[in-house]
Formats: structure tokens, sequence, C-alpha cells
């Protein structure tokens, strides 16, 4: 069932083994900047909703960008149900996985270009787009893999939200651009840092100085998305729910998602971010080692053990 975030949010979840994993790097308290009042500001800003929708029975989420007369653009309201979405995903420790698209075949066209005219200053202009740094970043470091579904267009800061996600999965006739150029701006949202890790120098200068338009197949070509998702694979039957998405269908296919252990997933996603934002190789390795504690007999591991291997089961005794 989807549900708006208007109500109170849930973070009751039990486990917290991975909430001590990470040290947020959270941009606040710099030139007077303060949250509260950015989101004060974003309150006055309506429209559009942010969907999420929890699958406790599979372990995955399917979060929604909807404001479809403006093609799903983020206006300050959306940007605050982001927040509230990402935090209530950073707590779900039962959670594998979380897809992240838009409504009605098509992905995000950025900013709503009146949230940046009421931000026009450039000092509040810097305080929005600290507050989005704030969130991508919260949405980067998620416990789940997360999934970007891109159909139809993917603009601006559309662009940039698709960088912050594990995969990016593009259907066949969509499009992504990193339009800010054309906006007389550079990327708001944390977008050329995720880019240059993703593409690597030249190709992020290329892609932001030309504002090119990147069909899937270019975009593929550039590692910027994972795959790309045959236009036919979108087509939902009548009955469809959300969770069959194509995005979690990929993801099944390529992890056995609905088989793995959720504290398994978990731990393999936050090491490997873990140790991606690490300089020092000694620091990366016993940080490795903090989440190989993790999981060394448990379950999965436990379960590993008891099975056959090549096709000889092992017996309780011997473990
Ligand atoms: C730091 C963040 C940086 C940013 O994100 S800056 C914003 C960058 N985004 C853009 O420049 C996207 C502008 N939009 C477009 O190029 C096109 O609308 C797009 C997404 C390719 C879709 O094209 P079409 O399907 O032909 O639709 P359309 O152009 O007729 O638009 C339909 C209605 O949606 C509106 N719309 C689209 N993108 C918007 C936006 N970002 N903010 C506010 N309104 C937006 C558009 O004005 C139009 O409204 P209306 O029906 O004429 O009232």
């Amino acid at each position: 069932m989807l549900r708006r975030f208007t109500k109170t949010l849930s973070s009751s979840l039990s486990c917290q083994h991975h909430s001590r994993s990470f040290k947020q790097v959270h941009v606040d308290g710099e030139g007077g900047y303060s949250e509260a009042k950015v989101e004060e500001t974003l309150k006055y800003l309506p429209g559009g909703e942010i969907l999420l929708d929890l699958n406790h029975s599979d372990a995955t989420a399917v979060l929604q960008i909807s404001n479809v007369s403006k093609r799903n653009a983020f206006t300050g309201n959306m940007m605050l149900e982001l927040r509230r979405a990402v935090n209530e995903l950073k707590t779900w420790h039962e959670g594998k996985a979380v897809v992240i698209c838009g409504a009605e075949n098509m992905f995000c066209s950025g900013s709503d270009i009146s949230a940046i005219r009421a931000f026009s200053r450039p000092e509040d202009g810097k305080r929005l787009c600290m507050y989005m740094h704030n969130t991508m970043h919260a949405l980067q470091h998620l416990p789940q893999i997360t999934l970007a579904h891109v159909e139809g267009n993917a603009m601006g800061g559309g662009a940039e939200l698709m960088t912050a996600c594990d995969f990016r999965l593009m259907s066949s006739d969509a499009q992504c651009q990193f339009v800010q150029k054309k906006m007389g701006l550079v990327p708001g949202w944390g977008g050329v840092s995720r880019l240059l890790q993703l593409v690597g120098r030249q190709t992020t200068l290329k892609l932001l100085l030309s504002a090119e338009k990147l069909n899937a197949q270019r975009a593929f070509e550039l590692n910027l998305v994972d795959d790309i998702l045959d236009i036919h694979e979108n087509e939902v039957t009548p009955n469809a729910t959300k969770h069959e998405s194509p995005a979690l269908i990929w993801a099944e296919s390529m992890f056995q998602l609905y088989q793995l252990d959720c504290k398994l997933a978990q731990s393999i996603k936050l090491d490997v971010i873990k140790c991606r934002n690490m300089s020092n190789l000694e620091d990366s390795y016993k940080s490795e080692i903090q989440f190989l504690s993790l999981v060394w007999g448990g379950q999965a591991n436990r379960n590993a053990l008891l099975k056959s291997v090549h096709g000889r089961s092992t017996k309780s005794s011997d473990l």
C-alpha cells in the first residue's frame, strides 16, 4: 500500500547492527546553515509527493517520485518528503533493496523551477543545495541496495539523483541529461563528486560542459548505467504490484535477491560503501574486518556450511 509522508514515521525496527558503521558527512552549522530553517522554507513550496511502499514480506521497497503535471520535478514539499523517506529507510534493518522510480513512466525533471526561483539569492541557493547534498549522501549510504529505474527523462537534479543509487537501470527509450549548464548552474545535489567516481574526469567534464542528451545505449557505453531494460519489460500487467518492478526482476536475475540473507546483503553493501570512502588502505582493511565479524558464524554462514559442497552434504558434527 502506498503511503504519503504526512503521518508519523515508524522507526521501531529492531536490529541496530549497522547504525554505528558510518560517520555521517553532514553539511551543517557552516555560515549559519540550519536544516530546520531550510525545512521551514521548503514547507511553503507545495505540490507533488514521495511515495514509499515497504514490502516486508520480500524485504524490498519502492520509492516513487510523483509530480506528474511537472514531469516529476522536485518541489520543496517533495524535498522534505524525500528526506523523511530516506530517514525511514535508514532504520529499516530488514530491507534488502529499494527501487527509486518516477510516476507514470517518467523519472524526474530535476528541481522544480519555482523552487529555484524561491531560493534565488546565492546564499539561499547554497542552503537549499546543502540540504539536498545531505539527503543524497544519506541515500547513497542506505543499508539497502538501491536501484534507480530510469524511464522517460532524468534531467538536472534527476540525473544527479540517479548517481546516488548503487545501480542505474535505464529503459531502452529513456534519456538522461545533466542540463544544469543550460540553467546557468553547476550540479547542486552532489552530482559532480558522484559522476567523477562513476565515469572519471574527462567524461564528467564533457557531460557537464556539453549538457549532452544521453540515450540509454550511450549512457551504458559511458558506464553511467549498469543495464538497459527493454521497454517491453516495463509493461505491467493490470494486476501487477509495484514489487513486480523490472528493476527488482533485474536484481533477482543478477544476484538472487530474494534468497539473499538480509544481514549479509546489508553487510556487503555497507562494507563496499565504507571502504570506497576510505583513502587509507589500513583503515579500509580494519573496516572490512568489522563487517566480516558481523557475518562470520551468522545465520547465512551456518546455513551455507550445512549445505552440500559439490553435491556432498556436510554433517553438522563436522562443523
Ligand atoms: C540543482 C538542481 C538543478 C536542476 O534540477 S535545474 C532543473 C533542470 N530541469 C530541467 O531543465 C527540465 C526542464 N524540463 C524539460 O526539459 C521537459 O519538460 C522534459 C522533462 C524533457 C519533458 O518534456 P515534455 O514531456 O515535452 O513535457 P513539457 O516540457 O511540456 O512539460 C510538461 C509540464 O511540466 C513542466 N515542467 C517540466 N519540467 C519542470 C521543472 N523542472 N520544473 C517545473 N516545471 C517543469 C513544464 O513547464 C510543463 O508545464 P505546463 O504544462 O506548460 O504548465
